[in-house]
Formats: C-alpha cells, sequence, structure tokens
C-alpha cells in the first residue's frame, strides 16, 4: 500500500504558487486576493476556513475574513455578497457551506458573480464545466484530480465507482473523470443511498472514491485488491481521553482497506489539503483573468 499524500503535494503547489505571485509582483501586479465569507460558529467551518486563510499567507495572497454572527439575516449576507461583487480589490470569494439554517444556500450561491466565484459552485460555472468549457473547478473535485494526474494514476478505461452525489463533490467527479482528457476517460458509476447492492459496485471498482460522510463506512470486504482508494470524507467522531476529545477519519476504514489497497489517502492530510490549494489556484486564475476574458 502506498499513500497518495496530500500534505506534501499540497506544499509543493503553493511553491509553485508562491512563485506565481513572485512573478505578478515582478510585473507590478498586485497579490492575488480571496476574501471568505463564514457565517455562525459552525466548528469544523471554522478550521477550514482558518486553513484557507493561512495557506494564502503561506503562498503571499492576500485574505480577508468576514466573520458574520449565526443570527445574520439573508438580506444582510446577500448584502455582503453583492459588496464582493463590486469591490474591484477582491480577486475571488467564497461563502463557506453549510449556512444557517434561515438562509438559503442555493440563493446566495445564485448572488455570486460567476466570474468571482473560486468555490465553481455557481451554475454557470457547473454548467461550465460539465461542457468542459474554461471555468473554476470545485475545489475539492479539482484536487483529487490533481492528485491523480501528479501521481500518474492511470483513469483512462478504468471502472472509477463514486460513491455519495453532492452538487459539490460526488457528481462533480463523476463528471470530471468521465470526461476526455487525463485524468478523466473512466468508466464511472455514481453511487448514492438509494443504489442497491452498493458492494457489488464498489467490488468492482479500480478507483473508488467515497464522499458520503459516513465514518468508515468501506470496508476491506467491499473491495478488490489493488484498488486505488480516494477518501473524500472528513467526519469527527467522538475520542474521549484525547485532546481535543475527537479524532477525524474517512468515509473509508483505512486500516482494513489499505491492506488490500494499492494506493490511499489518508484523512487528514488526504484530500483535504488539495481542496485548500485547489481554491488558491481558482484565485491566481481569477486575478489573472484567466477563466472569463
Ligand atoms: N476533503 C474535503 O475537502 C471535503 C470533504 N467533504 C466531506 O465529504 C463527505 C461528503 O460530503 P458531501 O459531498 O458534502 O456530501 P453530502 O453530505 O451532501 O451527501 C452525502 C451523499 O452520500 C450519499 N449517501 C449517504 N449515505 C449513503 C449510503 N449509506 N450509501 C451510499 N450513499 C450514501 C447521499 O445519498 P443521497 O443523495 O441519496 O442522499 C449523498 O449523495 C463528508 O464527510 C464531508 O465532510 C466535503 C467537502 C470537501
Ligand atoms: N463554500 C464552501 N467551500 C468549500 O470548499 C467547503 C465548504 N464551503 N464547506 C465544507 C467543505 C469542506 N472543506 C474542507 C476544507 C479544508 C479541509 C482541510 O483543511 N482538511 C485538513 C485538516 C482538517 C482538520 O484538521 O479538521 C486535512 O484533511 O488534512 C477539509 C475540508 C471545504 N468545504
Amino acid at each position: 500500500m502506498q499513500i497518495l499524500d496530500g500534505k506534501e503535494l499540497a506544499k509543493e503547489i503553493r511553491q509553485e504558487l508562491a512563485a506565481e505571485v513572485e512573478k505578478r509582483a515582478a510585473m507590478g501586479k498586485r497579490a492575488p486576493h480571496l476574501a471568505a465569507v463564514l457565517v455562525g460558529d459552525d466548528p469544523a467551518s471554522q478550521v477550514y476556513v482558518r486553513n484557507k486563510v493561512r495557506s494564502c499567507e503561506k503562498v503571499g495572497f492576500r485574505s480577508t475574513l468576514i466573520r458574520k454572527g449565526a443570527d445574520t439575516t439573508e438580506a444582510e449576507l446577500l448584502g455582503i455578497v453583492q459588496q464582493l461583487n463590486a469591490d474591484e480589490t477582491v480577486d475571488g470569494f467564497i461563502v463557506q457551506l453549510p449556512l444557517p439554517g434561515h438562509i438559503n444556500e442555493e440563493r446566495v450561491t445564485l448572488a455570486i458573480d460567476p466570474r468571482k466565484d473560486v468555490d465553481g459552485f455557481h451554475p454557470a460555472n457547473f454548467g461550465r464545466m460539465a461542457q468542459g468549457l474554461p471555468c473554476y473547478l470545485p475545489a475539492t473535485p479539482a484536487g483529487v484530480m490533481e492528485m491523480l494526474r501528479r501521481y500518474e494514476i492511470e483513469t483512462s478505461g478504468k471502472e472509477v465507482v463514486v460513491l455519495g452525489r453532492s452538487n459539490i463533490v460526488g457528481t462533480p467527479m463523476s463528471i470530471l473523470l468521465s470526461r476526455k482528457g487525463s485524468p478523466g476517460n473512466a468508466t464511472v458509476t455514481l453511487c448514492h443511498s438509494r443504489t442497491q447492492d452498493l458492494a457489488a459496485h464498489t467490488r468492482r471498482a479500480d478507483i473508488l472514491v467515497a464522499a458520503i460522510g459516513i465514518p468508515e463506512f468501506v470496508k476491506a470486504d467491499m473491495v478488490k485488491d489493488g484498488v486505488v482508494v480516494i477518501d473524500v470524507g472528513i467526519n469527527r467522531v467522538d475520542a474521549p481521553g484525547t485532546e481535543k476529545g475527537y479524532r477525524l477519519c474517512g468515509d473509508v476504514d483505512f486500516e482494513s482497506v489499505g491492506s488490500k489497497a494499492s494506493w490511499i489517502t489518508p484523512v487528514p492530510g488526504g484530500v483535504g489539503q488539495l481542496t485548500v490549494v485547489s481554491l488558491l489556484i481558482n484565485t491566481l486564475k481569477a486575478a489573472n483573468g484567466e477563466v472569463f476574458a
């Protein structure tokens, strides 16, 4: 079993991004600027947003964090989105999900100017992705594609099974891997909670992508020998006696599945690391005006 090391790869990509920032500076261009809006006090979201801000610092990007209380109204949030849309010093921004229950996530996503939608969640970007046009790719699937590319994992003609069909992970993942290109050209099966005999599908997978949000759901008897495992899940499970009181685990039982796998991503230190750098890659593209000319 070999590890797909997200942490190491993220470091490598950050160095490349830092070099791009230098290049821009030499041409008299300012640092790329990412803004993030965090509403409420979801503990996991706080960690993710902090990681994004920290990553910006590491590569020399400018970042702005806008924190709002859980009682923020939808109208207020839409006002912030409009301000960020209009702010020429901001190249791209994200509104961290999930939002508090009284705010309609769809309405907020639709309000973001697609040219600044570095999450790639706006239907304009999603549609362009599906058609293979220039777009901001959603960060997590983009990170997985980058990982497959850099580790030279062959996907062409392979059986890929994706678990989970969310708009931000499973569905775009299935589209990107089935599209023409490298990585790509795979034969993709998309499974979800209504799938019958899930294990019959997963056992056929050459590459298994798990994004369902159930701790250690995928067990050794559900995969074949030599499978490549991309574990997108990030789950907090109670761990009494530890400093934090919880530990992180993926949607895959790392120990048992790892012993059958050829390659596997750890959690943490896997896909999550690349999600953050993919957001930076999109922000650089936004600053360079590469996507929407
Ligand atoms: N590493 C990273 O950067 C990121 C990690 N994540 C993590 O990935 C996981 C998935 O998140 P997200 O994509 O938002 O997913 P959602 O929570 O939005 O959706 C879960 C998906 O899994 C499916 N599902 C649920 N139970 C089962 C089951 N028993 N068998 C088969 N399919 C099932 C659901 O099916 P149905 O549609 O039928 O309900 C749904 O499509 C979470 O752990 C999340 O924390 C998320 C984003 C980024
Ligand atoms: N608008 C929006 N955009 C997102 O991109 C978005 C979102 N909302 N909501 C939630 C998911 C999840 N997500 C992660 C970000 C960082 C890590 C990350 O840094 N993970 C580290 C450590 C995590 C930890 O220590 O808790 C790792 O896996 O090694 C993971 C997951 C972005 N998401």
